[in-house]
């Protein structure tokens, strides 16, 4: 069985590659990165340790990878597959789509069996969009065929993978827990064998409920962190006020899954403690630059703290923590990300009210903007 994984970086190593390996797939990386690139060629292997006191270690062989400019060799790698994954973020699934398209293209013409294309990225219908990003590239012909041969179940992943700064530039350091759902509804053919995935017939409430609370927890921690100049998650979720902000976002989410998917109350609230829990592990040193970059694609409207900010609005809660985030992520000005600095600069050249409407869609009369605008005005001053 083979897997090609398009991304070796972090979960694309320390988590979908071990479990797919572990599954029994010879796993193909396929990376941007070429120094990656010939190190996993050169060692055909790399180790998983697990962030806990003994820190167990797993060794992951019969490895390769591929060049994803080498489009010929990717694409058939692709029409030989028994299954493709991603993990490369959600703004380059349309940079990866093309040679995907060009892999199922042949596919189609030499091979009958289905293929699942299964996008692990944190994004609510990240296979979808892959998908839609991949039929820009085939022929009306090439889409009717994929449409009964070719499946693009959408997933939720978790798992905490820091950046990773050790020597060997292949061992990947990643928390015990881990969690793959995927939507058994847009399987083709049969399911894929790999312990570890979950299965459920309807993905909506499994990602909303990570997005909406690791995510939405892990962005509130790292925001307000930074407002502050703590490095890393685990000590600033040590500060109290961090803590018990996150605590009141968590529970302004919870309440909106519980209502809209009633969720047992008793159960999300384990499962908020559990992931605090997971935020102040000690043997993690996850950066706050790490868990708040790309802030231009977490405040857009469908992600971690615009999306549940609005819904919470339908179901009566009145999301006064979740706007505090959002107004700490505008004051994420980090200068290594790119998306900082466009935000800053937005928020320089045309003001508070014209960056919310440009990336929240929430327009100065919203009446969540009062509530973004007071609490940026006030995070500022500290
Ligand atoms: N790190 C985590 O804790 C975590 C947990 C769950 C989900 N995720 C999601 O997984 C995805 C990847 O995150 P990560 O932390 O592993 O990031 P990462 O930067 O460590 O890995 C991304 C990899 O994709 C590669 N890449 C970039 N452009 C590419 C291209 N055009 N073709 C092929 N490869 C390309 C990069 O070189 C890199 O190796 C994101 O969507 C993230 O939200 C991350
Ligand atoms: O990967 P991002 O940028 O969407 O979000 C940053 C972190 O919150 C994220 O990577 C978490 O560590 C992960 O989603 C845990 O499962």
């Amino acid at each position: 069985m083979l897997a090609i994984h398009f991304g070796a970086g972090n979960i694309g190593r320390g988590f979908i590659g071990q479990l797919l390996n572990q599954a029994g797939y010879e796993v193909c990386f396929v990376d941007v990165n070429q120094e990656l690139v010939d190190e996993i060629n050169r060692r055909k292997a790399y180790t998983v340790k697990l962030a806990n006191q003994e820190q167990t270690a797993y060794s992951i062989e019969g490895v390769r990878a591929l060049q994803s400019q080498n489009e010929e060799e990717v694409a058939r790698a692709i029409a030989g597959a028994d299954l493709v994954t991603t993990a490369v973020g959600p703004n380059i699934l349309k940079l990866v789509a093309p040679v995907i398209a060009k892999g199922i293209s042949r596919r189609l013409a030499e091979n009958k069996h289905p293929l699942n294309v299964i996008a692990c990225e944190n994004m609510i219908g990240g296979s979808s969009a892959l998908r839609s990003f991949v039929e820009q590239h085939l022929t009306a012909a090439e889409q009717e065929l994929a449409k009964q041969q070719i499946g693009f179940p959408d997933a939720a992943v978790d798992r905490i993978v820091p950046l990773q700064k050790h020597e060997d530039k292949l061992l990947v350091t990643v928390e015990p827990f881990f969690e793959w759902v995927v939507n058994e509804s847009q399987v083709k053919g049969e399911l894929p064998k790999v312990e570890g995935i979950t299965f459920v017939p309807d993905l909506e409430p499994y990602i909303e409920r990570k997005l909406y609370t690791v995510n939405t927890g892990h962005a509130a921690v790292a925001y307000l962190g930074y407002v502050r100049q703590i490095e890393t998650v685990n000590k600033a979720i040590l500060q109290e006020d961090i803590v018990n902000r996150t605590r009141q976002v968590l529970e302004e989410t919870g309440a909106l899954l519980v209502a809209k998917y009633q969720f047992d109350r008793a159960q999300h609230a384990a499962y908020i403690e559990k992931i605090i829990g997971r935020f102040q592990n000690p043997f993690i040193s996850d950066e706050v630059t790490r868990v708040g970059r790309s802030p231009i694609r977490k405040l857009s409207p469908q992600d971690r703290l615009t999306g549940p900010a609005l819904q919470a609005l339908q179901y009566g809660i009145r999301p006064v923590g979740l706007t505090g985030v959002i107004a700490a992520a505008l004051l994420f000005d980090y200068p290594e990300d790119p998306e900082a600095l466009q935000l800053q600069r937005d928020l320089q050249e045309t003001g508070l009210a014209a960056t919310v409407e440009k990336y929240t869609g929430i327009t100065p009369d919203h009446e969540l903007y009062p509530l973004i605008e007071s609490q940026y005005e006030s995070l500022r001053m500290k």
